[in-house]
């Protein structure tokens, strides 16, 4: 699916070859500063390498249009962003941004549940806390229904039996609906029990192959 060849950013990543597969879970570790998010970033064509290619299922990422790739690879940063209004409203506005439908009420209910978020459709966002928030934008982008999930510590803000809880869920909305999942975690358990591969980065930005 993402093919990496020869690609640099900057002095921060340094990667020779690099294939993430279609279709399973991918988990990201590596310590802090060793590139994982800016591995996400490229991935998303939010920035480009500055030597090297990057295909996605066989088409250079700088030849794509933005828009349309990031239709089909979504990110979900490390700090959630909440739009003002309920949490309907938030799902709705991601949906309009996107050019999608709005959609009904059990549609929405769905994916709090996938994210165990248990708050009304009619709750203000606002008034969430930081791990609710997380969970919050973690379902708005699942209902986006890209092709790649790219995934930064979905789970930093939240305690371990409710990480467990939540990345299993995702893990098996993943699985069930054929989406690809790339996944930086601090958590190497997480990584060990649910990633299909795992990618270990190195400070200096390379990989261990
Ligand atoms: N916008 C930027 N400009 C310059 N350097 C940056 C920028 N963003 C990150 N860096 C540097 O790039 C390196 C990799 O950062 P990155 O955020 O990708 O690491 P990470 O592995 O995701 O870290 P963490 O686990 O702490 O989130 C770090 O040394 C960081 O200081």
């Amino acid at each position: 699916m993402f093919k990496l060849d020869k690609v640099k950013y900057k002095n921060i990543l340094n990667i020779d070859n690099l294939h993430i597969k279609e279709g399973i879970i991918t988990c990201l570790l590596g310590e802090s500063g060793s590139g994982k998010t800016t591995l996400l970033r490229l991935l998303n064509d939010l920035i480009s390498p500055t030597e090297g290619s990057i295909l996605y299922k066989n088409k250079n990422i700088v030849d794509m249009n933005p828009v349309e790739l990031r239709r089909k690879v979504l990110m979900l940063g490390q700090t959630p962003i909440t739009f003002e209004g309920t949490i309907r409203e938030n799902f709705n506005m991601a949906l309009e941004f996107s050019e999608k439908e709005k959609a009904e009420d059990d549609i929405l209910q769905k994916y709090l549940d996938i994210s165990n978020l248990n708050k009304s459709l009619d709750h203000n966002a606002k008034e969430m806390s930081g791990g609710e928030r997380q969970r919050l934008a973690l379902a708005r982008v699942l209902l986006l229904d890209g092709e790649v999930l790219l995934l930064d510590e979905p789970s930093s803000a939240l305690d371990e039996d409710t990480e467990k809880f939540v990345i299993e869920s995702v893990v098996k909305y993943a699985k069930d609906n054929n989406k690809s999942v790339i996944m930086v975690t601090h958590s190497s358990l997480i990584a060990k029990e649910y990633g299909d591969e795992i990618i270990r980065m190195n400070k200096g930005g390379t990989i261990d192959e």
